[in-house]
């Protein structure tokens, strides 16, 4: 039986986990967030608006179904959420050192090693997760020899889309109506979404003025950090907002749409992050698991007379969409793309679609 190798988990307030090695042997910091989501770990960590954060995953063992390939088909990765583990390390309870699944192709911690990403299992993760709940989130660091060896990280502080974004246009498919997709650090399964209807889709980096092309419907991408760096993204929302041409957006997308229409953003304890989040569907009575990963939030009360929220989350009241009372502008900040999570709400891309 192999013994794997002491490390620490070290947060900003002191507090300070050991557990034991199983991805790569090299020190890391950032927000250190939690997810309660009992599957889907490859999609998580390679999603984008996980980066500059630490993952702790609440479900008590991870690893037993391994990690797929990473192949590509038309430039869209197969079953991951973008090129590469997004993530700054991941926090777990019980690591299983065996898996097996028709679609593995490597252990969960050959894959972190790969990509020089830490992974601790042995750590509480309920109490770890309880702090996290009653303190907020935290920065963290993964540490192998003495604390001093890496620096804390707040990823908040620094403009995280402009390095998830893509840095020049790109082309996907031949349908009847051309999107714009801007990329804030778009998931795959986005552009999968999307690519299932009739569409040609021009994804473009998150500052490029997509206003001097020609387009039917704009789609805002989901993204990591704070929105607040996206200002120049926002300008180019506004004036597309002076036309009549559908607007969606997802999560991040939700955020930049809402600042566009002049609504403010506040950072939330310590976010959503699971599959089953109950959301509202505002003047209706139906209500739909989402999944999501937000830290940040729209004020619902700051939203313009032109609009009013889509969805209300059911566990805290927060909002989870808006829509134009007019125009076909409206988004969502859970995950109607999914991957990982409950597929519910697909409807969504089929509701923009109609409008194009
Ligand atoms: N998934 C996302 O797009 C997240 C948006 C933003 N970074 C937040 O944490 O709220």
């Amino acid at each position: 039986m192999q013994i794997d190798k002491p490390v620490r988990l070290i947060l900003d307030d002191g507090t300070i986990f050991e557990g034991r090695s199983f991805g790569a042997e090299s020190a890391s910091a950032g927000e250190v967030v939690f997810s309660t989501a009992m599957v889907g770990y490859p999609e998580s960590l390679t999603d984008p608006s996980y980066l500059g954060q630490i993952l702790v995953v609440t479900f008590p063992l991870v690893g037993n179904y391994g990690v797929p390939d990473n192949t590509f088909t038309d430039g869209i990765s197969n079953f991951y959420e973008s090129e590469r583990i997004q993530v700054n390390g991941l926090i777990i309870s019980d690591y299983s050192h065996e898996y097996s699944h028709w679609n593995a192709k490597k252990s969960l911690g050959e894959w972190l090693k790969e990509n020089n990403v830490p992974g601790i299992y042995g750590i509480d993760t309920r109490e770890l997760t309880k702090l996290l709940r009653e303190k907020g989130s935290m920065k963290g660091k993964i540490v192998f020899k003495d604390e001093n060896e890496i620096e804390f990280l707040d990823p908040n502080i620094e403009n995280q889309v402009a390095l998830a974004s893509c840095k020049e246009v790109i082309t996907y498919g031949s349908g009847k109506k051309k999107v714009v997709l801007v990329d804030c650090g778009v998931k795959h399964n986005i552009i999968r979404c999307l690519l299932k209807r009739d569409i040609t889709l021009i994804r473009v980096p998150w500052d490029y003025d997509f206003n001097q092309l020609e387009w039917d419907g704009l789609f805002i991408s989901n993204g990591p950090g704070n929105p607040d760096f996206c200002e120049a993204t926002v300008q180019n929302i506004r004036t597309a907002m002076q036309g009549d041409k559908p607007i969606c957006g997802i999560c991040m997308g939700n955020q930049l749409l809402s600042k566009a229409g002049g609504a403010t953003i506040y950072k939330l304890k310590y976010g959503h992050r699971s599959h089953n989040q109950p959301v509202k569907m505002v003047n209706s009575t139906r209500c739909f698991i989402t999944s999501q990963n937000h830290g940040f939030a729209v004020s619902n009360s700051s939203l313009g007379a032109d609009w009013e929220p889509l969805f209300i989350n059911l566990n805290d009241g927060t909002n989870e969409g808006i829509k134009h009372k007019t125009k076909p502008f409206f988004s969502a900040q859970f995950h109607p793309e999914a991957a990982s999570g409950p597929t519910d709400t697909d409807f969504l891309f089929d509701m923009f679609f109609e409008k194009l």
